[in-house]
């Protein structure tokens, strides 16, 4: 199992964009057009998919929120920022 990164790591290796809130990691990504974002949504759920690692993802009319966080391992890893590098990736 994935160790947890601390505080420091995970401020220190965040990629731009992201937030640290409460053992998560989280973007909010803004589309003009609602089915961009559903489209978005479901690439990000493709990468989580062939990771077998799952974000929360919150579709609204013109944005999406991806947040990520290891539930088994019980706060961010190395997982969680790679697919957050891979998510910023597909814009
Ligand atoms: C049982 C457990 O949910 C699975 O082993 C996988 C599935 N996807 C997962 N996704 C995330 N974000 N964290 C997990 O610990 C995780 N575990």
């Amino acid at each position: 199992m994935s160790e947890t990164l601390s505080d420091e790591e995970v401020e220190e290796r965040l990629p731009p964009e992201w937030e640290y809130v409460d053992d998560e990691i989280v973007r909010t990504y803004d589309f003009n057009d609602y089915l961009a974002g559903v489209a978005f949504a479901s690439e990000v759920g493709e990468l989580a998919d062939e990771a077998y690692h799952h974000p929360t993802i919150v579709i609204e009319y013109d944005t999406v929120e991806v947040r990520f966080t290891s539930h088994e391992a019980g706060g961010v890893t190395e997982q969680d920022l790679e697919l957050a590098a891979e998510c910023d990736a597909l814009r």
